[in-house]
């Protein structure tokens, strides 16, 4: 079953009346994950919040997008509100668009925790801190009495995918979701995701620029450029028997910067 078709989604500059993304479709299976790559600006970002109905005003979309069948764009907001958290989740690729900067991050995470699950205060409080914990950030309490723009970049990403934990989403959108990270974080971090998906069997999109992290986790790849699919297939087959030239460059490309991360997986 698909948890998440895509039918012919555009997204347009309606100011610079300019298509950045064109005619996308796809879908992603239940318990799936489905990486998306390509260069800087080819569309992955816009393609990921329009799932979730995330995109600015200023940007107009065309097409379909059904969640478990149903039509996105006839969720009424209050639903949508709902949906985002448990049912789906972004970990986005810039930690201070996700927080709201005027409250410290316990805050957020107990009251986006509390919208979702019937924990007593202690409860909550411990589930956050174990998550915390297990994205290597090694004082809960710290962190969560902190403003977002006390935390770096890697921390912020971390408290994300550790919301991601307590939530336990259904569907995981991943937006370079560790790209502030050093290699060995980001494998703990990745390695917390693939145990979650493994224990909840939840559906992910990950969009990465590292092909070698792709080849890893991915069940299935699309290659974006300039703001269209160029190439789809199972990910052992578009790494093995890619059609485009671009996509062969982009694995090329991208093998030298994952070669650190796989030395590093092979160590452990
Ligand atoms: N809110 C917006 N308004 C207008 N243009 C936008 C907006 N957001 C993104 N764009 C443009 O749309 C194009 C696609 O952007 P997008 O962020 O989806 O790229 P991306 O593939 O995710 O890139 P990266 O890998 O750098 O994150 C880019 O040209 C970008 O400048």
């Amino acid at each position: 079953m698909n948890v998440l078709e895509v039918r012919g989604l555009s997204i347009r500059d309606d100011k610079k009346d300019e298509i950045l993304v064109k005619n996308s479709s796809f879908q992603v299976k239940q318990g799936s994950c489905l990486a998306i790559a390509g260069e800087s600006g080819s569309g992955k970002s816009l393609t990921c919040r329009a799932l979730m109905k995330l995109n600015q005003s200023g940007l107009s979309e065309k097409g379909t997008v059904l969640y478990k069948g149903n039509d996105i764009a006839k969720f009424s907001k209050e639903s949508l509100r709902k949906m985002r958290g448990r049912e789906m989740y972004m970990i986005m690729q810039n930690g201070m668009t996700a927080f709201d900067p005027s409250t410290v991050i316990g805050v957020h995470l107990k009251q986006t925790a509390g919208e979702h699950y019937g924990w007593t205060a202690a409860e909550t409080e411990r589930n956050l801190h174990s998550a915390l914990e297990r994205v290597l950030l090694k004082n809960p309490g710290e962190v969560m009495n902190q403003y977002p723009h006390q935390l770096s970049g890697g921390m912020l990403q971390r408290t994300m995918i550790a919301l991601a934990l307590v939530l336990e989403p259904g569907l995981i959108i991943a937006d370079e979701p560790t790209t502030a990270l050093d290699a060995i974080t980001q494998y703990e971090v990745m390695n917390e995701l693939s145990l979650l998906r493994d224990r909840i069997g939840c559906t992910m999109i990950f969009v990465s620029h590292d092909l070698g992290l792709v080849r890893k986790v991915a069940d299935e790849l699309l290659i974006m450029k300039d703001g269209e699919i160029v190439e789809r297939g199972e990910t052992e087959t578009v790494f093995m028997e890619h059609k485009q030239e671009y996509t062969k460059f982009l694995i090329s490309a991208r093998q030298v910067l994952s070669d650190n991360f796989m030395k590093i997986m092979e160590v452990r």
